[in-house]
């Protein structure tokens, strides 16, 4: 009997504590593969995911080490790396706001952190990467997309300079509903406290996933990639308005209270540019987005023919399917953190 791709592999996730690396978990652990390696900075948040995992699956927590460490000290990354098949590297500073107070800690994890990543993988012959970016990094307006932006260079550079037998991508995520500090949580933490709940800028729209759509991105990419390939997956957005009439009407009516824009926020989210639009193949429910393999000899490679350079639209959240009312309650109730905590539950849930 054959097994998966990832029989009798390891399985290295940076940044494993979080949203991302508990849903991983939660796919991963029950099937063929041999090791999944925790890399994050915060022992307590190791220590709790340990706990959960032997109360939940005490036969399975074996498969599950955690090595403390920190993606921007080079030693550690190597340390944890000895050894492993794959890496979905995950570990990132997402926060938009904090970011923008604190710019150059967004480039010593997103942007040296990645570099450390990639050659410690490198140098262990690792087989495959698939590294997690946001949309905004496209056309990007704030540090954290800034840096990501950069991150995804760094990317493509060593793919195409030369990765050896490593093949390295990239997935570009929407907003991923309920993931740590996010908004849905927040607006129910909102309510459940008889407060209103604070909108930033009614018609602000966020392409929305939840987590499990998160993780088939990365299997998608991990399954299908080539060097250097951005992966998208296609899916709908919500005005941040709707996306709160949507919590209130599952979790009940304290009123909206409008605060306006914050730091380095954009009114829409651009998952794909006009640029990337242009060379993308269009996979059914995903984008696949071919590194640029031209050297820097560009003479050479023009041959005939219309020169184009990009698409008519970006693919934004603005243009892309949009959920009304009804949609994002339907969506947002396919995020097990809003199933649970319609049950009075959040607590339990892979935050
Ligand atoms: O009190 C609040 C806080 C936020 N928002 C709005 O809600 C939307 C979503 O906000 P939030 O959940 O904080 O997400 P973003 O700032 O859009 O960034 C998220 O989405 C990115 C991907 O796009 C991830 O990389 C980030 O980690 C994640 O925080 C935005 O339009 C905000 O303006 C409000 O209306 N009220």
């Amino acid at each position: 009997m054959s097994g998966s791709a990832f029989a009798g592999k390891t399985l290295l996730i940076t940044g494993g504590t979080g949203s991302f690396g508990n849903t991983v978990l939660k796919h991963f652990v029950g099937g063929d593969i041999d090791e999944i390696r925790i890399f994050s900075r915060d022992e307590k948040k190791q220590d709790d995911m340990r706990h959960r995992l032997q109360e939940r699956c005490p036969e399975l927590a074996g498969k599950v080490r955690f090595h403390v460490g920190d993606v921007r000290d080079d030693r550690s990354v190597r340390d944890a790396m000895r050894g492993v098949d794959y890496v979905f590297h995950a570990a990132a500073l997402k926060q938009v706001p904090s970011c923008e107070f604190f710019p150059m800690e967004a480039v010593r994890t997103n942007v040296v952190g990645t570099d450390n990543v990639l050659h410690a993988a490198i140098d262990e012959g690792v087989e495959r990467v698939v590294c997690l970016s946001t949309d905004k990094a496209a056309y990007p307006i704030n540090a954290m997309g800034k840096s990501k932006a950069l991150m995804e260079s760094i990317i493509y550079a060593n793919a195409r300079n030369g990765a050896g037998r490593t093949t390295i991508c990239c997935t570009r995520y929407g907003n991923v509903m309920c993931s740590r500090g996010s908004v849905i949580p927040l607006f129910i933490e909102q309510i459940r406290e008889g407060r209103p709940v604070t909108v930033t800028d009614p018609s602000m729209t966020r392409f929305l996933m939840n987590l499990d759509e998160a993780v088939d991105l990365v299997q998608f990419a991990f399954e299908h990639a080539d060097p250097g390939d951005l992966f998208i997956q296609k899916a709908p957005a919500s005005t941040i308005g709707d996306l709160a009439e949507a919590v209130q009407e599952l979790f009940g009516r304290t009123g909206t209270k409008v605060i306006g824009t914050r730091h380095g926020e954009k009114l829409y989210e651009t998952l794909m540019t006009r640029e990337e639009r242009l060379r993308a193949e269009d996979m059914g429910g995903y984008f696949r987005v071919r590194a640029d393999s031209r050297d820097l000899n560009y003479d050479k490679f023009f041959v005939e023919g219309e020169v184009r350079t990009q698409a008519d639209e970006p693919y934004t959240s603005h243009n892309t399917r949009r959920l009304d009312v009804a949609g994002a309650v339907e969506k947002i109730k396919t995020a097990e953190y809003v199933r649970l905590a319609l049950e009075g539950r959040e607590r339990e849930a892979a935050q």
